[in-house]
């Protein structure tokens, strides 16, 4: 049987750091990545720094929704496809969800689809909470929740930029069972994380403690029909033609984090910069913070326009865009985007 962890946690809470720590390491050679992007131009997979064989995609839309069925295929096939290509045989397979997505339907599909209960046993679900917003964040959105009262562990990150206290409390009521661990730029030990050997616990305490209220069009999920994610949240993709100046961006940046920190859930980018278009720049911001951009050795693939993916409530793509255009001097058909 194939172990799988569940890896997930609300925007920007540090799913990629940890799963890039865990991709790196020498004993998970043979495990393969299943990540599940949210919003048209999908960064994450750039962002994860393994070879692409070891990497599977669900890009249809949120994993818990309707990209069920590419999961299930996805995993059905994934031994058969390594084989195929020669490639050493899977060991096990780490799922990361977006930051919107319940878990319990993954759980669910490991759990009743016969083909996937044959090869595949859950090994555990591992939630990252991040403590400078988690607090905030639990509060107010229940996909956050949902993710904290599944988990076997929960992580809690970026406590080197705010005590872990506050958010320690908060979770002691959502997920009581749970073992919580500090964690700092995803370094964890393997045992810390691996061979959770959930079990079935996660379902008890899911179904007591969430109702899953987001709606999809997957008739098959059980979902009660009456919202998209929180309702209000949208996501929309940029891309930019020209590069930018790293001077004027990062003040469209500033500006952007103080006017609508609260309500900029998360914002990724893949940024050529004009002063070195050789090396782009990620960005990364969650609500109010921006951490310290990152500079890539080089372009992931051959596309070297800018891309950003907002995430936000109540925010237009109009106004993102023409802000942009204005602080970056850019033409405004220089931009292009879209409902991601
Ligand atoms: N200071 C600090 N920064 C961290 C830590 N963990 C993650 N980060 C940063 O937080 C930002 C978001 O981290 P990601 O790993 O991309 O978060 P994510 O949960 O995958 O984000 P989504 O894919 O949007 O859901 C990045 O800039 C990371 O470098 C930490 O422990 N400390």
């Amino acid at each position: 049987m194939i172990p799988v962890t569940v890896l997930t946690g609300f925007l920007g809470s540090g799913k990629t750091t940890l799963l890039n720590r865990l991709l790196g390491e020498p004993d998970l050679a043979g495990t393969v990545a299943i990540i599940n992007e949210f919003g048209e131009i999908g960064l994450d997979h750039l962002l994860v720094e393994v070879t692409q064989e070891r990497l599977a995609l669900l890009d249809n839309g949120c994993v818990c929704c309707t990209v069920r069925d590419d999961l299930v295929e996805t995993l059905k096939e994934l031994e058969q496809r390594h084989k195929a290509a020669g490639l050493p045989q899977v060991t096990r397979v780490i799922i990361e969800t977006t930051g919107l997505a319940d878990p319990a339907p993954i759980l669910h599909a490991l759990m009743v689809e016969p083909d996937l209960m044959a090869r595949y046993r859950i090994d555990g679900v591992v939630t990252t909470v991040d403590a400078v917003n988690g607090v905030e964040t639990l509060a107010n959105h229940p996909e956050a929740r949902k993710q904290a009262a599944v988990a076997d562990l929960v992580l809690i990150t970026k406590s080197d930029l705010a005590p872990a206290a506050p958010v320690e409390a908060a979770l002691a009521s959502l997920s009581p069972t749970a073992r919580r661990q500090l964690v700092v730029d995803g370094a964890v030990r393997l045992s810390d994380v691996l061979g959770l050997a959930a079990g079935t616990q996660w379902a008890e305490r899911a179904d007591e403690a969430v109702t899953h209220d987001h709606a999809c069009s997957d008739p098959h999920c059980g979902h009660h029909h009456h919202s998209h994610h929180s309702s209000d949240i949208v996501s929309y993709a940029f891309v930019v033609e020209e590069p930018v100046r790293w001077a004027d961006f990062r003040q469209w940046l500033e500006y952007f984090a103080a006017l609508k920190g609260a309500d900029l859930l998360r914002v990724k980018g893949l940024v050529n910069i004009a002063e070195e278009p050789e090396r782009p720049l990620v960005i990364h911001g969650v609500q109010h913070i921006f951490h310290p951009p990152r500079r890539l050795d080089a372009w992931p693939s051959d596309d070297r326009r800018t891309r950003l993916v907002f995430i936000v409530k109540n925010i237009e793509r109009e106004m993102i865009a023409r802000t942009l255009s204005k602080f970056a001097h850019l033409a405004p058909e220089g931009i292009r985007s879209a409902a991601a």
